[in-house]
């Protein structure tokens, strides 16, 4: 497995890295675990002055970051820099509630359990493996960083190997600012190298963003040696618009759902599911948007859809679509890649998809969107249902019991309602069936990577 940046915008290798060696790996695995043992004796005060630091020099680098982002994985430069502010906020919000989210919880009476005293605490766990993906090269790993070091773990991650320097600036990132040498470390391997680095007893647990079979392989691992591990994996989301919605407005936010991250994006709406009174209005609107998106250079501001991150992530994309078409489908804009160099894929709507087209139980990672007529709202909770998947979901409409029954009946992880789902820090994020378990961000999601101890005090 070549650690390489192969600019997704020309297709030219750009930089290839080195792979640590099985020794540098276990080098650095032993320096996470020493410096592990150091930060569980900091205090929360120490290291939110060094994740406050580390927040600093991302937005005093954000431009830069956001560059070798765009380079290394096509995002468009402006979601590049957000990305790298998006980071920084997460750190700050972690360095000033950590304390609060971990605070000891006393029982109201401990002489209900006999005690004098009784209470819990949390505690760090040690070294987490984070197994991450290029979408969001930076986002991904944060969100999982910044929780796990203010809680007093250490963290080693085995990015993708499409965004190795991003990975090494993560190395470096923490370090600088003043957490314990080790805190945090890439290990530069192959996929195939993971599982020996879960097997280890240094490794406390794991948590891994990214395909349904690597959540497979990493989730079996975790299990067999006995260690925790929070999954989040693919996601079809439904975004679905009812009879009673602005049709307009849920036009223009399903474009920015679908096209966001150029539709690499777990938690974009993929399947667009709406009520028949409603169907040609947003059909119309939707794909009039779509087909006036700027493709191009990412690397320029006006561009709004740049390439995919991987060649082979395009042909999968296209091989979708070719399904689907083959099947019968009505291609309604795209359905191609345009002839230029890099890995773009025109920007794609898909109607009247037939029942056995892959598209509809399959996660599509670009900017392909397939719409469904629904013919009342029981229609479009059954079709919002009917896949795998169950990250989030967005629903549209202005009649409150419509959006009582979508809340409570649309199985996923999150339900926005006149809106598109976005990762909030001050939000849980996750979701259920195959598109795993555990939760990330929030309070919850810091604590799912710690030891909550129970004391009882005669
Ligand atoms: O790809 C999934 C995560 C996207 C996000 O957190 O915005």
């Amino acid at each position: 497995m070549t650690i390489a940046t192969v600019n997704p915008t020309s297709g030219k290798t750009e930089v290839v890295l080195e792979p640590h060696s099985p020794g540098e790996v276990d080098a650095r695995i032993g320096e996470a675990h020493r410096a592990a043992a150091v930060l569980r004796q900091t205090t929360f005060a120490q290291r939110a002055e060094w994740m406050h630091r580390a927040a600093a020099f991302l937005d005093e680098h954000a431009e830069g970051l956001g560059e070798l982002i765009t380079v290394e994985m096509g995002k468009p430069i402006g979601q590049s820099v957000a990305e790298v502010a998006k980071c920084a906020k997460a750190m700050r919000f972690y360095a000033d509630h950590a304390e609060e989210f971990l605070a000891d919880a006393p029982l109201a009476d401990p002489t209900t359990v006999g005690a004098s005293g009784a209470w819990t605490r949390y505690e760090p766990l040690g070294v987490i493996l984070a197994v991450m993906p290029w979408n969001y090269p930076l986002w991904q790993v944060v969100r999982f960083a910044a929780p796990a070091l203010m809680a007093g773990n250490a963290g080693v991650l085995k990015h993708a190997s499409n965004v190795p320097q991003c990975a090494m600036a993560l190395d470096a990132l923490f370090e600088n600012a003043g957490f314990p040498a080790g805190s945090f470390r890439t290990l530069l391997i192959g996929g195939s190298e993971v599982a020996p680095v879960i097997a280890d007893p240094r490794i406390a647990a794991v948590t891994l963003t990214g395909s349904e079979p690597a959540g497979r392989s990493v989730a079996a691992l975790a299990g067999q040696h006995i260690k925790k591990a929070i999954l989040e994996l693919g996601g079809s989301d439904p975004f679905i618009v009812l009879a009673s919605a602005d049709v307009a407005e849920a036009a223009r936010t399903a474009v920015r759902a679908r096209i966001n991250n150029n539709g690499q994006s777990c938690i974009a709406g993929k399947r667009f599911i709406v009520h028949t009174d409603v169907y040609d209005e947003f059909a119309r609107e939707f794909t009039r948007l779509m087909v006036g998106l700027t493709v191009g250079d990412p690397l320029d501001a006006a561009t709004e859809v740049g390439p995919l991150a991987t060649e082979s992530g395009r042909a999968e994309l296209a091989e979708l679509v070719e399904d689907a078409r083959a099947k019968g489908a009505s291609i309604l804009t795209g359905g191609s890649a345009p002839d230029v160099d890099g890995w773009f894929y025109l920007p794609t709507v898909i109607a009247d998809l037939p029942d056995d087209a892959r598209l509809i139980q399959e996660e599509a990672f670009g900017p392909v969107a397939s719409l469904y007529r629904a013919c009342d709202d029981e229609d479009a909770l059954r079709l919002a249902n009917q896949t795998g998947f169950g990250l989030s979901s967005a629903v549209w409409t202005t009649d409150a019991e419509e959006e009582a029954r979508f809340i409570a009946e649309i199985d996923a992880g999150a339900v926005f309602v006149n809106g598109m789902t976005v990762s909030y820090q001050e939000l849980p994020f996750g979701g259920i069936k195959r598109s795993g378990y555990g939760r990330e961000l929030a309070a919850v999601g810091q604590r799912e990577f710690c030891n909550l101890k129970t004391v009882w005090k005669a």
